[in-house]
């Protein structure tokens, strides 16, 4: 049968496997590509002469092969079509069945032989119903593999009260071999009595595809006489609900037992052996799923930040949870913190605070650049980041030479965005100083060291000379300024005279009410979970710049249309959030992260929502944009203007 189809290798033998064509009117398996799973059902289907209609090879219904290849086994690496022949066929990844061959073994060499996995032996006695064409082992070290091969024994094929292959052979007078193999694949069809069962089948196949033989897979059991199989016309019949899993180590108890209680002893010792299995391998996925959860999933978007690395900045352990309580009680009535000088006094201390509590959170959860971006069709929130931070830099004209001030630079994604894009070199200055030395970090694994310098201090106030600067920006940081014209004042001091300056604001646009009250809850809702000491509206922010010298170059809201939803990304990363909150759970649970942390994130949590619904309602926008000049004639702040 095997050799009225004639195999042969389709035109195109690319990356998805290879391809089988062109084989009779009995099997036309069309320009499908054809799996090592495949090639061995075809060999079943053949050997055993289902005589069913043939047709593409089905996928068994006990293919346990995603479990495998989670487990990481090498069944992936051999079953998977894209890597068995990588690169056009060139780069060939070796198959299962392509196992270094043992030495061939006589039958009695075959009776001892017991499965190896790993280090772990396994005398494993598993009834066949099928021919001898069952498959080979997956792989030895492959602990999924040992775990199926368990699993089988249970109302497995072994269980089965339909005629096994041992019973139609014995029947036939024939000496029956109890055939193991750890993984089975189940067949809807079984084996008659008349079936001519041999591995002619598979071997037929394997000639065709070129494949070398399947290496010793299929062994006799070395418990079990063969003159028992020749008499007994019935061997004894395992219940399917019972555990069918028997070792070749008996014990003297076992022996002397009368034979029903014997039974059950077996039966008790094999339940408790594969409970044993069951909870190692439980404890094995357990292990990895907890590593996965953390460590993989709880990865940084930008790598960097680890969940088990989450640290509250410099503040202490201890007094995570009371520096919260803190930050709550200043920010929660957003409107009277900017009002009052004294308070307003209190603001960059509070923001500090803030930033000690929410700046690895941010860089695991957002990246390096702590700021929103419209999104782009097709790109990557890591390419449309990047590209608004090198609209600030070509906004500015800025060159290589150039120094540029970067007011309120958090950990530096911009920075070295905007150094790297445009040659120029860049000082940042935050009032945070585990910012200040996780910026600098970042810098010198970057590679910017040299052009990129962090500062701490204070943008109401600053630190350089005046007229320092070739340029200057601010992204999304002058929000914590109680009065914008202090920040903005600063910056035209140290500004060259001609030097340009381009800040992204967040403000309140025309849309917003204050008569509606969720209007009102969600704008405090985004001052609370941010340190904002109260938004201003996005028609204030020019006549502020003016007010301290500035000439306006250009003013334009880079949220508005045609520029895609900013908030979008805050949307769609909710289940990230969810992921993240439990993570933080467990972690401070373990006393891996310092108490109050799950109350940190869960106040982010909820300034994203304030955040999407500011943004999907239109009353409030991250990037109100200004260009603003110092102009050649002014030497001082607001000397212009006056
Ligand atoms: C400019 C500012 C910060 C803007 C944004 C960078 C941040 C505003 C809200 C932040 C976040 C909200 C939800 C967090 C989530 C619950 C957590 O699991 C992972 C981090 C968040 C996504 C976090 C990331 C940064 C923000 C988007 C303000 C302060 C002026
Ligand atoms: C939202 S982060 C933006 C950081 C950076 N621009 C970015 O886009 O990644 C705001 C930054 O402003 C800084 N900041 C806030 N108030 C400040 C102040 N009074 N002086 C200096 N820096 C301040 C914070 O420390 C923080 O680094």
């Amino acid at each position: 049968m095997a050799a009225r189809c004639a195999y042969r290798f389709g035109p195109d033998i690319g990356h998805t496997g290879e391809s089988v064509m062109g084989c009779g009117p009995e099997a036309n398996y069309g320009n499908r590509s054809v799996t090592p799973a495949q090639v061995h059902e075809i060999a079943v289907q053949r050997a055993i002469g289902n005589g069913q209609p043939s047709g593409p090879p089905r996928r068994t219904s006990f293919d346990l092969r995603p479990f495998a290849a989670f487990l990481g086994s090498r069944a992936r690496e051999a079953d998977s079509s894209s890597s068995w022949h990588a690169a056009g066929g060139r780069a060939r990844v070796r198959p299962f069945w392509e196992e270094p061959k043992e030495p061939k073994q006589t039958s009695a060499q075959r009776q001892t032989h017991t499965w190896q996995y790993g280090r772990l032996s396994m005398p494993t006695v598993i009834s066949c119903q099928r021919s001898a064409s069952c498959p080979p082992p997956r792989a030895k070290n492959n602990l999924a593999g040992f775990w199926l091969g368990q699993k089988q024994s249970c109302g497995g094929l072994g269980a089965s009260t339909s005629p096994t292959h041992e019973q139609s052979t014995a029947r036939r007078g024939e000496a029956a071999p109890k055939i193991s193999w750890p993984l089975p694949i189940k067949n809807t069809r079984q084996p008659q009595p008349s079936d001519q069962i041999t591995d002619g089948g598979l071997r037929d196949v394997r000639r065709e595809l070129r494949q070398p033989a399947v290496p010793h897979a299929l062994q006799l059991h070395p418990k079990i006489p063969r003159s028992r199989l020749l008499k007994s016309p019935k061997p004894t019949q395992i219940p399917r609900s019972s555990c069918s899993f028997s070792s070749s180590s008996s014990s003297s108890a076992l022996s002397q037992a009368p034979p029903r209680r014997r039974a059950s002893l077996k039966r008790v010792r094999a339940c408790g052996m594969e409970a044993a299995t069951m909870a190692w391998t439980a404890a094995v996925a357990g292990l990895g799923l907890v590593y996965w959860f953390v460590w993989v999933m709880g990865a940084a978007e930008v790598k960097g930040k680890r969940a088990v690395d989450l640290k509250m900045g410099s503040i202490t352990n201890d007094k995570v949870q009371d520096k919260y309580t803190q930050y709550w009680s200043f920010f929660r009535r957003p409107k009277e913190t900017a009002t009052t000088a004294a308070t307003a006094e209190k603001v960059p201390d509070f923001v500090d605070t803030f930033y000690n509590l929410v700046t690895d959170i941010y860089e695991w959860g957002w990246g390096q650049s702590f700021h929103f971006s419209p999104s782009l069709p097709g790109r990557s929130h890591r390419d449309a980041t990047r590209v608004h931070e090198e609209r600030v830099a070509d906004l500015l004209g800025a060159k290589p030479g150039h120094r540029l001030l970067d007011v309120g630079c958090g950990v530096g994604g911009p920075m070295r965005a905007i150094a790297a894009h445009s040659g120029s070199n860049v000082v940042g200055i935050t009032i945070n100083d585990y910012q200040v030395n996780r910026a600098r970090a970042h810098n010198r694994k970057a590679g910017l060291d040299s052009r990129c310098e962090v500062v701490c201090g204070n943008f109401l106030s600053m630190p350089f000379p005046d007229a320092s600067f070739d340029g200057a920006y601010s992204i999304e940081a002058t929000c914590h300024a109680p009065k914008l014209q202090d920040v903005y004042g600063e910056v035209f001091r140290v500004l060259k005279p001609g030097g340009l300056y381009v800040s992204y604001e967040w403000v309140t646009t025309s849309l917003y009410r204050a008569e509606d009250p969720e209007h009102v809850e969600c704008i405090h809702g985004i001052e609370r979970g941010d340190a904002l000491p109260g938004l201003r509206r996005q028609d204030e922010i020019a006549s502020i710049a003016k007010e301290v010298g500035f000439e306006v170059v250009k003013e334009q809201d880079l949220a508005l249309p045609p520029a895609l939803p900013w908030w979008t990304r805050l949307k769609m990363g909710r289940i990230a959030y969810w992921r993240n909150s439990l993570v933080v759970r467990v972690l401070t649970m373990l006393r891996i992260a310092p108490k109050g942390v799950s109350e940190v994130h869960e106040m982010l949590f909820e300034t994203a929502q304030h955040l999407t619904r500011g943004g999907e309602t239109g009353i409030f926008t991250p990037m109100h944009m200004v260009l603003l000049r110092k102009p050649t004639t002014a030497t001082a702040a607001g000397e212009e203007a006056k």
